[in-house]
Parts: C-alpha cells; structure tokens; sequence
C-alpha cells in the first residue's frame, strides 16, 4: 500500500502514516544497483565534456604543480596499469594508506578502486601503536606513504610505496603496461575509513562503490553555472575530504588543495587561484575572522565557506559574516558511517536559519526517535536522528556488536545525535549522544584516552570529557583520582597521554577529584561529572 500523498507535509516532509520525514530536495536518480559500475568511473561519466578537457582538476598550492583532467585519467589509469601488472595487485586486496593532501592521493584512489582495490586511508600524524591497530582491522597487502610516515607501516605482503618519490612519479608516467579490465560491482567494497562509532576504539568503516555512487549522485542536481575553483583544506583521509575527490571530478570543479594547513598561504591561495568555495572544518573559519592576515588581501573571488565536521557556533558565524560581508557559510553535517553528508545548507537563505545544519539530502530519509520510549516523532520533538538511505556503510569491520548496535535490521542508521526537525525541515543538532570529542573535526574518544589513563600505576580512576575551546571547538579535559600519597601533576598527566596518541588527541585540560560518578555497571555518568566538576562552562556538544 503507497503512502497518501496528503500523509506527507510538503513543508516539513513529516510523513504522519510513517512517522518519517522525506527529503525536500529532488529525488537523487542514481544507476540501476545491478550495473557493473565503480565509484571512480560514476565520477568520470557524470563529468560534463569540455573540448580538449584540459581544464585543471587539481593544483598543489604548496608546490604549484597541477593535474589537467586527461593527465589525472592518464596517470591515474597509468598507475593502475602497474598496480595490477608489475605489484600484481587484485580485487578485494586492500591498501593502506597514510598521506597529506598530495596531488598523487586522488591519482592514487581512481587508480585503486578501478581495480576492484579497497582504500584505506588514515591520518599520517597517526602514532605507531594507531597504524598497527588500523592495519589490523584493514588487512591491506600492500601501503602507500609519505617519506617521513614509512617508519610506522608494519611489514606487508607487497611492502609500501612511497609517493612524493620520484618511483611513483614513473609508476603514474613510465608508458603504459596492458591491463586486464576489472568487473567491479557496485555493492563491492571500496573503502575501509576510520571512526570511533559511538564509543570506543577505532573502528573500520566498511563503504561500498554504491555508497559513494550515492553520494557522488547527491550532487549532481546542482551543477554550478560557472566554474568553481575550490580550495580543499580538509584531509582526503577522512570522510569529509575524501567523498570530495567524487563529487569534484563529477562536477567538473578545480581543486586546489594545500599539503599542510597554514592561514597566511590559505589566503595567498584564495588570491592566487581566485578560489570561489572553501572546504573547511570551524576552526578555520574561526582564525580567518579573528587574525589580521587577511587585511588588505584581495579575497574577492571567495563566495562561500563550507563548512563541516564539527558543528560552527553564531558567534563565529556572526564575527566571519561581519569581516568578509557577502560570503555565505554553507554548514553541513555528514559522518564516516554515511560516506559523506547528510544534510548541508544550500543558500544564503538557508544558511541564516542560526543553529541549523540545513536540509537533508535527496538521498535520506530521516526519523527523530525517541529516546525512551523508542517511538518516532513529528517536527520540533527532539530525539535521536536516525537515517536511511543509499549511502550508508556496510558495517564496521569485525565487530558485529557494534554494527548492530548502529544499524537496525530494516536499514536505519542510528547517528548517535540529538536533533529536531523544524516545520520547514532544516536539521538541528542539539546534543550529542555518543560520547565523542571533536577536536578541530577529528574525533576523539573518551574511552581510549580513558583505558590509557588507567593503565597509569598512580592513576586509580579517569574519565574524560570535552570542554569547550575557542579555537579547537573542543579539547580532551581528563578528570583523575589519584593513588593516596601520589604527587601526579597535571603536566604529567598530559605528557604521559602525548607520548602515546596523535597530537590531535592530546589531553589538554586537567582535573583532581576524589571520585568519578558511575552507575551501578560501572558506567561513568558523564552529565553528572560534568554537573559536579564543572557546572557552567560545560559544552553541549
Ligand atoms: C585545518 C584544521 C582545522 C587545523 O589544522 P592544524 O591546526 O594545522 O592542525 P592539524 O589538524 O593539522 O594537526 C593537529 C595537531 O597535530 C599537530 N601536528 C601536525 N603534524 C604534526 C607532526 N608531524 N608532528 C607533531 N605534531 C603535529 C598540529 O600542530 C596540531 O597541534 P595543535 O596545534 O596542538 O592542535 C585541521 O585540523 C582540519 O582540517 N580538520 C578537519 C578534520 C576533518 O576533516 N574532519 C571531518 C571528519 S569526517 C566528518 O565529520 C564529516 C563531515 C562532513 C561534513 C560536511 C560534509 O559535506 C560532509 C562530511
């Protein structure tokens, strides 16, 4: 039986038969799923000819070097030629890989995926003991890396290329070997990407070539009307940065990327490049409005920031709008386990609604549940947001318990946030619900800052907490109980944490207390804690 047409408020999309509420956006047309297809050649079809298509698709803006789109197909298609003739690389191998944003990453994707190979791409500032851990859950045969990361890949079958060196430069260039075409199907995995979930340990996000078909498609119904140069300073390693490589080539947009973010050369590159759109997390946003740098800069071409991975606060908004007057601050709200965005705004109209994350894509369903009593709700009750669609993982790689505990068997994807949906349908994150930190948009879990702490001999109990920072959005602020008699000093604390995770997830803040409130499983109550620690200057998110 279909739904009622009159069942569905075209204002909000809350459906009172279903309890659900459907997108406002267009419908995303995507490729029957049983079509051979891979997510590199979706991007390449969707891609509107130009002649001679000579156009830059990318530009390092730390080296100046950059890629026209056919050397990026050839290079690309190069690569995959070795990839599969001389290392002998197969479907369903997994590879690796630990890089900043270098032109040869996205050559390094398409090549990958094209083959049928799983991408596993992490964060290079990642210690050791996080690289063997991640490799544990990946498998890969074989690594990619930069020269100064090598150290940390643990022995694989095929070793690790190195790619800012002059032997990949002639595995994308030296003349072309034959390949044997690869079939790759669409439910075939193409990535294994990074997240903490909702609690814990790292985990491996398992995404499909239809995931990031999906997502790629989601963007299609807006092509630009004139040529967009975007400066990409978010990592290709994690979600946000990495479904972009997609999105940019299917759009036909230019991208220009930096291999260290630095705020003086990211203005030089809006100048140089006339860059149009901005791909950041807030903290960068935050620094353009508050430092001098950009005065006397001709920033002109600069139309929109987007913005995502933590959540932007008015104020920052207020302070950037007010410096850089008719720029629009598009916010969006995307996680690993969607590979990508879920809702985003899409106009300077949209994005004045303060607080909001904007509309959900066509590609979702969404549903407001509440905590509770589990049952669904209509506009402005806050609840959990719960999502279905396309673009949502597989799962996490081994860990069953908590794929399960993620996704319900009829296919919602739980997003461990506490939201509502207005009665125009625009998406407000209120709480999270997952015990996460975002620390300038990367996550950081209490509970493995916590299992560390607890491995300190003079430490009897830890719990940690995010607190908020101006700058970061949010910094690790640990709570300690001491031994008796210990002398343990804050410093310490931070020194023996810095010494073991990546600089990201340093412990920044410390407290002393006698006690950590738990329930009666041993549950650290986090709302308590922060009630009796701190009770005003606690974040909500
Ligand atoms: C540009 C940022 C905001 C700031 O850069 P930074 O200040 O230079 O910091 P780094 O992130 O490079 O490095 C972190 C720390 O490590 C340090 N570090 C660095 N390399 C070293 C070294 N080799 N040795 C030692 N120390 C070092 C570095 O100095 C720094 O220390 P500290 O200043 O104390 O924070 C950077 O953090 C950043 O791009 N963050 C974004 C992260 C991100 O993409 N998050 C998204 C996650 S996925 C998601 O949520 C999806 C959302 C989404 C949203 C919207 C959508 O449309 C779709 C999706």
């Amino acid at each position: 039986m279909g739904i009622s047409d009159f069942a569905v408020d075209p204002r909000s999309g809350f459906c009172s038969e279903t309890k659900t509420f459907h997108s406002l956006r267009p419908t995303v047309q995507l490729p029957p799923e049983n079509v051979l297809l891979s997510a590199d050649a979706y991007a390449y079809s969707l891609r509107a000819p130009s002649p001679g298509d000579d156009s830059p698709v990318i530009i390092n803006s730390t080296t100046g070097q950059r890629l026209s789109y056919s050397e990026f197909v050839r290079r690309s298609k190069t690569l995959a030629a070795y990839l599969q003739s001389i290392v002998g690389l197969n479907k369903g191998d997994a590879a690796y890989i630990l890089s900043t944003n270098l032109i040869q990453v996205p050559v390094l994707y398409f090549a990958l995926l094209s083959l049928g190979v799983v991408v596993s791409p992490a964060n290079p500032i990642s210690t050791k003991a996080e690289v063997a851990r991640q490799t544990q859950l990946c498998r890969p045969v074989i690594a990619f890396t930069i020269s100064t990361a090598v150290h940390k890949i643990p022995k694989l079958r095929y070793g690790t290329i190195v790619i800012d060196s002059f032997e990949f430069e002639l595995m994308m260039t030296s003349p072309r070997r034959e390949m044997v075409d690869v079939k790759v199907s669409q439910s075939d995995l193409a990535g294994i990407m990074y997240s903490s979930g909702t609690t814990g340990n790292v985990k491996g996000v398992m995404v499909t070539h239809r995931n990031l078909i999906a997502m790629t498609g989601s963007y299609i119904q807006r092509k630009a009307s004139s040529p967009v140069v975007l400066l990409q300073i978010v990592p290709y390693f994690h979600v946000y940065g990495f479904h972009y490589v997609f999105k940019c080539m299917a759009r036909n947009e230019t991208v220009v990327i930096m291999e260290k973010y630095d705020l003086e050369k990211t203005i030089d590159a809006v100048e140089k490049y006339k860059v149009r759109d901005l791909a950041v997390a807030p903290p960068v946003v935050v620094a353009m409005s508050k430092k001098a740098v950009t005065e006397g800069r001709d920033l002109s071409s600069l139309e929109t920031v987007l913005s995502g991975g933590a959540p932007l606060g008015k104020e920052s908004i207020e302070a950037f709008t007010a410096k850089f007057p008719g720029r629009v601050i598009r916010q969006g709200y995307g996680m690993t386990e969607v590979s990508g965005r879920i809702s985003e705004a899409l106009d300077r109209e949209e994005s004045s609604r303060w607080g909001s994350s904007g509309k959900s894509l066509g590609i979702w369903e969404a549903k407001i549940v509440d905590q509770e009593a589990g049952a669904s709700l209509p506009p402005l009750k806050l609840g959990e947001l719960w999502v279905k669609g396309p673009s949502i993982m597989k799962g996490y790689v081994n860990d069953s318990k908590a794929t399960s505990e993620t996704l319900t068997p009829d296919g919602w994807l739980r997003t461990g946030d506490l939201c509502y949906i207005d009665e125009d349908g625009f998406l407000f994150i209120v709480d999270r619900l997952k015990e996460l930190i975002k620390y300038k948009g990367y996550q950081v879990a209490p509970a493995e800052l916590e299992h560390l702490l607890q491995s300190h001999p003079q430490i009897v109990d830890a719990a940690v907490l995010p607190y908020p920072d101006d700058e970061a959005g949010q910094v690790p602020m640990a709570f300690i109980v001491r031994r008796p008699e210990s002398k343990l000093d804050e410093a310490q604390v931070m020194d023996f944490i810095a010494k073991q995770v990546a600089p990201y997830k340093k412990i920044r803040r410390v407290s002393f207390v006698t006690r950590i409130p738990k329930n009666a499983s041993g549950k650290i109550l986090r709302k308590e804690l922060k009630k009796i620690s701190l009770p005003e200057s606690f974040p909500k998110l």
